[in-house]
């Protein structure tokens, strides 16, 4: 299935939970574009510069890296749990036609002060070059956008659980977990 929600939502705070419980593999299309600028390559370095904006790497690379993880995982993997994808609707298409369509989508939903709050802490420790308060601005407009339309795309099919993420940790972790297993 995927995790879905704005930036600061609690996706990778939940995904970390559904592992340890279920063993999925967990793929963030932002830890592997992170891990691509860590590498220092020449398209690290362009994907550097497109992420510190805020703005969204073109969706065939983010892609691309999503399909080879998860080839790499195939024979190992009881499900994937596919994290902060897609961004856009074109994404969802591309992302069905070239791997499959999703069995479930966990949309974590908070208000917009909340995930500024919560980044704007993180980016305290993170490191991360996008925690900062102008690009965490832009990543909510994106989010509003491109990204939240996602979510009418896959209502449709009747594979939407919206989650309420302004809870605590465990609290949303309960009712994640209850939606996976009405899946099973
Ligand atoms: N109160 C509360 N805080 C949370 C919850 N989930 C996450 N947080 C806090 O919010 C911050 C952001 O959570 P992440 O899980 O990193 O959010 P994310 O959706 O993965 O965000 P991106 O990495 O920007 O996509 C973390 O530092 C958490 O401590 C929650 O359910 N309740
Ligand atoms: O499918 C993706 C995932 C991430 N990003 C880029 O990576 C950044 C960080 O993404 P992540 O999911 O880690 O954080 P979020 O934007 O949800 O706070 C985004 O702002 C985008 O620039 C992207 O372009 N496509
Ligand atoms: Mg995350």
């Amino acid at each position: 299935g995927h995790i879905f929600g704005g930036p600061g939502s609690g996706k990778g705070t939940q995904c970390e939970k559904i592992v340890a419980k279920y063993g999925y593999t967990h793929l963030s299309s932002g830890d592997l574009l992170r891990a691509e600028v860590a590498s220092g390559s020449e398209r690290g370095k362009q994907l550097q510069a497109i992420m510190q904006k805020g703005e969204l790497v073109p969706l065939d690379t983010v892609l691309d890296m999503i399909k080879d993880a998860m080839i790499a995982k195939a024979d190992v993997s009881k499900g994937y749990l596919i994290d902060g994808y897609p961004r856009e609707v074109k994404q969802g298409e591309e992302f069905e036609k070239k791997i499959g369509a999703p069995a479930l989508l966990l949309y974590v939903d908070a208000k917009a002060e909340t995930m500024v709050q919560r980044l704007m802490k993180r980016g305290e420790t993170s490191g991360r070059a996008d925690d900062n308060e102008e690009t965490i601005k832009k990543r909510l407009d994106l989010y509003y956008k491109a990204t939240e339309p996602v979510i009418a795309y896959y209502e449709k099919r009747g594979i939407v659980r919206k989650i309420n993420s302004e809870l605590p940790v465990d609290e949303v972790f309960a009712i994640v977990v209850k939606a996976i297993d009405e899946l099973k």
